[in-house]
């Protein structure tokens, strides 16, 4: 079976009125369908502009990805973005509105149908009783969950969430991972999701692609994290050793 994502050989430059800024070189990896796939790297190793690139956001340099097996050419319905800001919904429209909205652009589907799909996810992220209120009226868990919800709503094949619990306390952070977690135990989503947090990775993702600092490029893929577990001290085993995978040369595969 081929993968659902592949990234092959990719270079993302950035150019600017006085230099040409390379974000990462030569990146690969793929992503199957119900992977957790997590980006991990320290700050400013190109993991969003990576996203991005995923997003059709970004034209690589380089290389070539490839969705469903198509070439990623341009943004479409079948990668959903979730970003970190809580502002990213629409403040003057409802959670219910800013859930049904790409639903009505994008899927062009019936304002009924749109709706009875919106309810549902809302539900299934827990703010059923919020329905009606507007985006300022929220904390930013909740903004999150909304954002989560839109996402989801538009069942697309990939979700593409960059660090979207980076600016929640530590307690909602917690619980936001948790739900995200029973909510792909209910539906197998896939997801790419980035972070700079080793304990995170560990706890979200199914797989880990260690990327260098800056320009980012692969140091080695941990497989199989969802083997390890708090209780038995392995993550805490596998958090020291990708810190050491991470922050020492020269690199080694896992
Ligand atoms: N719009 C831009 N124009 C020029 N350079 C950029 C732009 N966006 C990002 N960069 C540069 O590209 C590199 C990668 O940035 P990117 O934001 O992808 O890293 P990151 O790993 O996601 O970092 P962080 O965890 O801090 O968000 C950095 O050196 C950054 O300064």
């Amino acid at each position: 079976m081929s993968a659902l994502l592949d990234v092959d050989g990719v270079t993302l430059r950035y150019k600017t009125s006085s230099a040409v800024i390379t974000a990462t070189e030569r990146v690969g990896f793929s992503v199957d369908r119900s992977d957790r796939f997590v980006l991990l790297g320290p700050s400013g190793c190109g993991k969003s502009t990576l996203l991005k690139a995923v997003g059709g956001y970004i034209k690589p340099s380089e290389g070539r990805m490839r969705i469903n097996g198509r070439e990623i050419t341009g943004p479409g319905a079948d990668r959903m973005m979730i970003f970190q800001e809580f502002d990213q919904l629409l403040p003057w429209k409802t959670v219910l509105a800013n859930v049904m909205f790409p639903l009505l652009t994008a899927r062009r589907m019936p304002r009924k149908e749109a709706e009875g799909r919106a309810r549902a996810y809302i539900e299934k992220v827990g703010l059923t009783r919020v329905v009606d209120a507007y985006p300022h009226t929220l904390s930013g868990g909740m903004k999150q969950r909304v954002a989560i919800a839109r996402g989801m709503a538009m069942e697309p094949d990939i979700l593409l969430m960059d660090e979207p619990f980076a600016a929640l306390d530590a307690l909602t952070r917690r619980t936001c991972q948790d739900e995200l977690l029973q909510l792909w135990n209910e539906t197998k989503f896939t997801v790419l999701f980035v972070t700079h947090s080793i304990a995170e990775a560990i706890k979200i993702g199914n797989r880990i692609l260690l990327l260098s600092p800056h320009p980012g490029r692969v140091k080695a893929e941990v497989i199989d994290v969802d083997k390890v577990s708090a209780e038995d001290g392995s993550a805490a085993r596998l958090e020291k050793q990708i810190h050491d995978l991470l922050f020492s040369e020269p690199a080694t595969a896992h």
